[in-house]
């Protein structure tokens, strides 16, 4: 058992915690008043942890299995996760969507798959504007639940910093219940066609129920040949957002008084994004100073240069499952994009894991007005990606989606061929646009079938 202890200024500057407050730092919300996230701050220090040390050294090692081309990781969930909607219902068909996903592609592709949600804690957003204007109204663009609110007023849109308690609080009980699922009993394989109850029937889930049978066939067999299921009863289940607004992350790292190293206790899992990973920046040097896997999000511009330094800062040791890159070039670049950097990656000695999120260079506004993307790009970023890393020689080691387990119509296409106007019955993100349960279900079919013909 870690035994933490909670981040001190004096403790901290052994570890060099707070040296990123004296560096360039984006995408972060002004605070009226210095007294208030002061004592915020300080009252999330004293918190107790979400997450345990033992169990991000655990994510680190399965990442590095990933990494080796021994199993794959699945990242998914909300592009912005609300408080509203941090309830039963929502929180049980994410996981069930990413079970399913994870059974297609077990199945499928006959490769382990490490589940990791964007949840319980994905609350805090880069924006490209700092405002945003509706007819001569111009007011604070919204940045996450965490931050400010949604509505277009000048009161929801204040930053409030009583919101990072409510965020942490919300983090809490989301992954209280992600983690009565995932151990009590709900994630059980044999469970596999429950995961379908109040899901519509659809082409994909048709499928999915086919691939279920089949995999109801095989757990017969084995118990017929007097298999203990027992270890089938728990799915490990590892959670990860944007480490993005530092008077959340900084606080919620703390010192494992075992090793004397860092770890933020926020999540297992965190991630720099595309705005944020200047290499003189202030999320780079504090992200570089912690014991969690961490990964990078790179950009179509990204160059081999920026690539082999952000490997210098964040994994000098080279160590096996440090660091991930999580690839968003868009469909119609990815093809010239990614493979100068797999070639520059091959001459270090690290050996990052590759992941493709398909979403983030895929957006467009829609003539009616709605941020989308379409379902085709999306696979198409994805087969680039898998043909650039076969071409390389390298592993496409996983997939990062915003996705829901709701019939949302955020994406365009898909085999339900959602498009313009369908956006309009039910578009409930209030940032970016998610795959609904069945597009979810389609790419990871699509997935397998890349992964079986690696
Ligand atoms: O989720 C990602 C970013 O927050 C988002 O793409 C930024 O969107 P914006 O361009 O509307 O600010
Ligand atoms: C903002 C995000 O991505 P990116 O940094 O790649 O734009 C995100 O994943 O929510």
């Amino acid at each position: 058992m870690n035994d933490f202890t909670p981040a001190t200024h004096t403790s901290d500057t052994i570890a060099g915690l707070d040296a990123y407050r004296s560096m360039p730092i984006k995408q972060q919300p002004a605070w009226s008043d210095e007294a208030e996230i002061s004592a915020v701050r300080d009252e999330i220090a004293g918190q107790p942890p979400l997450v345990f040390a033992g169990e991000v050294d655990r994510l680190r090692r399965r990442i590095a299995e990933a990494a080796d081309g021994n199993a794959f990781v699945l990242q998914g969930g909300d592009c912005a996760e609300t408080f509203a909607g941090a309830n039963a219902d929502n929180i049980r068909n994410r996981v069930k969507t990413i079970l399913q996903m994870a059974v297609v592609l077990t199945y499928g592709a006959s490769v382990p798959v490490v589940k990791m949600g964007r949840m319980a804690g994905q609350f805090a957003k880069p924006r490209s504007k700092d405002t945003e204007t509706r007819g001569d109204v111009t007011l604070p663009a919204y940045r996450g639940d965490v931050v400010n609110g949604f509505e277009f007023t000048e009161e929801s849109r204040r930053n409030d910093p009583q919101r990072i308690l409510r965020g942490y609080h919300m983090a809490a009980s989301t992954l209280n219940l992600v983690r009565a699922f995932t151990t009590g009993g709900f994630a059980d394989i044999r469970e596999i066609h429950s995961w379908n109850n109040g899901f519509a029937a659809t082409p994909a889930m048709r499928r999915y129920e086919n691939v279920a049978k089949e995999i109801d066939r095989a757990l017969r067999f084995m118990a017929a040949t007097g298999t203990d299921f027992d270890s089938m009863k728990t799915v490990e289940f590892f959670t990860g957002h944007e480490g993005l607004l530092m008077d959340y992350e900084r606080p919620m790292t703390r010192i494992d008084s075992r090793t004397g190293q860092a770890y933020n206790t926020s999540s297992h899992f965190q991630w720099i994004g595309e705005r944020t990973r200047d290499l003189d920046g202030a999320h780079v040097d504090f992200f570089s100073r912690i014991r969690n896997p961490i990964g990078v999000k790179l950009g179509p511009t990204t160059t081999p240069e920026t690539m082999k330094a952000l490997v210098e800062k964040l994994d000098p040791e080279r160590e096996p499952g440090r660091l991930t890159f999580i690839t968003r070039m868009g469909a119609g670049k990815i093809r010239e994009a990614l493979p100068p950097l797999l070639e520059a990656a091959k001459e270090l000695e690290s050996k990052p894991l590759w992941i493709t999120d398909p979403m983030h260079g895929n957006g467009i506004t829609t003539a009616n007005g709605y941020k989308s993307r379409r379902f085709d790009d999306v696979v198409d970023e994805v087969r680039g990606f898998f043909e650039a890393h076969r071409a390389a020689g390298t592993y496409p080691g996983g997939i990062h989606v915003e996705l829901t387990g709701d019939d949302v119509t955020e994406c365009l296409g898909g085999s339900e061929h959602i498009d313009e106007t369908d956006l309009e019955s039910r578009y409930e993100s209030l940032c970016d646009p998610r795959l609904n349960h069945m597009q979810s279900l389609e790419l990871a079919f699509l997935v397998a079938e890349e992964l079986r013909a690696l």
